[in-house]
């Protein structure tokens, strides 16, 4: 990793008028220049079809901080450092005005030739734009060259192959950052330092100890103006293949020997190989899925999935998926991780709850009263609320011996955002310092194709005919309580584990 803390780099961010360079890119980078994370030697230039001069896109900028930051301050110094080429990427010839325009800005702005290439675009173009980098020398440059890449890093393991060995033409695996924003959610990133840093939990981490895993990540929104993609995506590629599947390789992981990115990468990637594989006739057994309906949410109506626009109204696309996963190694043999994902459920919550086994003899049993002990539970709150709660048994107050559930919670400010800004900055910054320690190695990601696609190729072959299964504003469909009631488990439910209710 070449640490560099106030890091100078040309940010060529291709894709430069879209929602997500509005939404998440210009902010997070004004974010960054306020917090004197980027000195004055940056230049961003910006690359899109339409055309405009520099000061509408400078103006668009501020527009988008102004809009998403709630900020102004310094603005016009910011976005002076903001520079445009309309440009179709399929179009050969424009790119060695674009060498030319990078050229300039490296040395206007003493930027020592580091680029950092930012493909904010449809995933169609990713390989038409890496070979260009290289062919048309934008990626010859005295300092160093990276390539951050937007999700869908392909459809399946086939596609997502191809697409990595054209991209290895021009970029060495160390050089691409693979974007998974989850990876840059402080609760996330919370996840390793819950689990190694502390002597309570690392050595009760194991199949002796702990129960079952659930990892939910729910969503109230529905496909929105996504139809198109959606359609073709799914929850299980959308959600299942990056964000939970890194989420679980959190949880299983060994720990590393070292925190640098090497290490814990590998780690990662031997969780993920881990997985016990499916066959095509098992997956019915370890998979289920839903559509959503017509429903209500907060109070107001929402659309059934069938009637979003792009969408087939008789759509086999999910829109929710439950699974349990099983992970083969000495510290996991029997502990089963559930993973939930959906959109328009009942909250926008995303939850790790570690549930631990029941202690072998409830000393504190009262017939009379039949109460079960309350299992241990820890929840780690990714969002909207930030923080760790304890789920604990202590003494009723009063004489008696009788035990009530307490909580011991610490939280963190809470966000309630859709794909947190934070963490664009957080990612944006590493891939700028050079640290690629949250963003996903090709090996993770071959590795989680590999196990989706199974799954997908049976729900692509197999017409679902009980869909829409779940009412827009609910839990998601009953066969996905019924995939842990088959285990004696249910799922802990997000808006009891509320943080704020602790
Ligand atoms: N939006 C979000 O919150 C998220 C987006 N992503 C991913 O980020 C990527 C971009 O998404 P998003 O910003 O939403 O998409 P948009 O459709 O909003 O933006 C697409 C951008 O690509 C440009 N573009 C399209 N075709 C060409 C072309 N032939 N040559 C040059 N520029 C072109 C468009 O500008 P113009 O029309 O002017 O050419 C526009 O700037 C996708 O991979 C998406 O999956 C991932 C997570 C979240
Ligand atoms: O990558 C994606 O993530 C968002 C959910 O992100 P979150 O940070 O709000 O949890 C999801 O809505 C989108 O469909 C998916 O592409």
């Amino acid at each position: 990793m070449t640490e560099n803390n106030t890091p100078t780099a040309l940010i060529m961010i291709f894709g430069a008028t879209g929602d997500l360079a509005h939404r998440k890119l210009f902010p997070s980078l004004y974010r960054l220049y306020k917090k004197g994370r980027l000195t004055d030697r940056f230049a961003v230039l910006g690359v899109a079809r339409r055309s405009l001069t520099l000061n509408e896109f400078q103006d668009s900028v501020k527009k988008s901080i102004v809009e998403f930051t709630g900020e102004q301050d310094g603005l016009d110094e910011f976005a002076s450092h903001f520079y445009y080429q309309s440009h179709d990427v399929t179009d050969s010839s424009s790119y060695i005005q674009l060498r030319e325009l990078a050229n300039k800005l490296d040395e206007q702005y003493g930027l020592e030739g580091n680029r950092l290439f930012y493909l904010a675009m449809a995933p169609e173009f990713f390989g038409t734009i890496g070979d260009h980098l290289k062919s048309d020398g934008l990626t010859d440059t005295a300092g160093y060259k990276r390539l951050v890449i937007e999700k869908p890093f392909g459809h399946d393991f086939e596609s997502a192959q191809e697409l990595n060995n054209r991209l290895r033409q021009a970029f060495a695996e160390e050089e691409i950052y693979r974007i998974d924003h989850y990876l840059g959610k402080a609760m996330v990133q919370n996840i390793q330092v819950i689990r190694f840093a502390n002597a309570l939990f690392e050595p009760l981490w194991n199949n002796r100890y702990i129960s079952n895993i659930q990892v939910t990540s729910s969503e109230t929104l529905g496909v929105e103006e996504r139809g198109r993609y959606y359609e073709k995506s799914g929850a299980l590629r959308d959600m299942v293949q990056n964000h939970m599947l890194q989420m679980v390789a959190l949880l299983a992981m060994e720990p590393p020997i070292k925190l640098n990115t090497e290490e814990i990468r590998s780690e990662k990637v031997r969780a993920l190989r881990s997985l016990r594989p499916m066959s095509l006739e098992e997956v019915d057994q370890y998979f289920v899925r839903g559509q959503y309906d017509a429903g209500t949410i907060k109070g107001e109506g929402v659309p059934a999935y069938r009637t979003e626009p792009m969408v087939d109204p008789e759509s086999n696309t999910e829109t929710y998926v439950a699974g349990k996963l099983v992970i083969d190694n000495f510290r996991w043999a029997g502990v089963p991780f559930y993973i939930r994902t959906g959109k328009r459920l009942g909250s926008k919550s995303t939850k790790i709850v570690v549930q631990f086994k029941d202690i072998p003899m409830n000393l504190y049993y009262n017939k009379d009263t039949d109460e079960k002990l309350t299992p241990n539970l820890l929840v780690i709150h990714i969002q909207p609320e930030e923080g760790v709660t304890l789920h604990l048994n202590a003494k009723k107050s009063g004489s008696g011996m009788e035990t009530t559930p307490v909580q011991l919670s610490t939280a963190n400010q809470s966000i309630d955002r859709m794909n947190t800004p934070e963490a664009y900055e957080k990612l944006l910054y590493d891939s700028m310092r050079g640290d690629a320690t949250n963003f996903t190695h090709w090996d993770e990601v071959a590795l989680s194709w590999k196990f989706v696609d199974t799954i997908s190729e049976v729900w692509e072959n197999t017409k679902e005919t009980t869909f829409p299964n779940y009412a827009a504003g609910t839990d998601g469909p009953q066969v996905a309580d019924q995939l842990l009631e088959k285990d004696g488990f249910e799922w802990w439910p997000v808006e009891n584990l509320e943080i704020d209710n602790c």
